[in-house]
């Protein structure tokens, strides 16, 4: 388990005159097991942050550090390694591979990280509500339960850290928020990282931390309120 600090994260893109700013000295922390919800409008920059926090793409300027290690000092390899050891994530449009079943879709991370199913595809179908389905092809399921594969496939090689993109975007409000309570639960369960980009403003009463994004910078949590507020299935007051 490691916190994640990033201190004066830039990202653009071209050069100047036309360099095109699309995040602008971000600085934070997230500490080990913390449920990180990022919200912000369209083209704010969310994605940008996840896949810079994610090792998905490096900044510009400014530093990610997981546990003290600096993410710039880490070759290709080093960081396609870190990522598959100790990133799950979970993006809108569920990426399953469509040409293996669903159970196979599990055993890949398993195969990438050295590990065996030792029932752990099994268990894992149980815990997002599938079991049994593990010999159907992805197409065979709904958006709900695609989008409960891709979170099990996501944790299933016990990363320390999940990252979700919109999980929620494609579906309607009932699997949304299956969605978001089942990848909660599972990761408080273990003490997990959950950082999650989100348009589903409800979703932000679950959350340790809110960073809100506005035009490729954080705003200051006074300008926006705090974490607080009744969450997705929270009782009214
Ligand atoms: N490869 C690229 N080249 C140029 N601009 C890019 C590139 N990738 C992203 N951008 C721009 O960066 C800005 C931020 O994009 P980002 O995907 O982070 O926004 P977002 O807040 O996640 O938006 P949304 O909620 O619509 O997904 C956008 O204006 C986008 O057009």
């Amino acid at each position: 388990m490691a916190d994640i600090a990033f201190e004066s994260l830039s990202r653009w893109y071209g050069e100047t005159p036309r360099r095109r700013v699309v995040l602008d000295g971000v600085s934070g922390h997230i500490r080990a097991g913390e449920f990180v919800v990022v919200v912000g409008r369209s083209g704010s920059g969310k994605s940008t942050l996840l896949n810079l926090l994610g090792g998905l793409d490096r900044p510009s300027r400014g530093a990610v550090r997981i546990g003290g290690t600096d993410l710039a000092g880490l070759g290709d390899r080093a960081l396609t390694a870190l990522r598959r050891h100790r990133m799950g994530f979970v993006f809108q449009a569920y990426n399953l591979i469509p040409t293996l079943s669903v159970a196979d879709n599990l055993r890949l991370p398993l195969s990438l990280n050295g590990m065996d199913d030792d029932g752990r595809v099994a268990d894992w179908l149980e815990r997002v509500g599938l079991e049994g389905r593990g010999e159907d092809w992805p197409d065979r399921l709904s958006g709900g339960e695609q989008q409960r594969v891709a979170i099990a496939r996501a944790l299933i090689h016990e990363p320390d850290f999940i990252l979700a993109d919109e999980p929620t975007g494609n579906l309607d409000l009932e699997n949304a928020e299956r969605v978001v309570s089942l990848l909660d639960a599972l990761c408080r369960a273990e003490q997990r990282t959950l950082i999650m980009v989100t348009h589903a403003r409800e979703v932000v009463g679950l959350a340790d931390q809110l960073l809100t994004i506005r035009e490729g910078r954080l705003v200051e949590a006074a300008e926006t309120g705090s974490a607080g507020g009744p969450g997705i299935g929270a009782a009214a007051p």
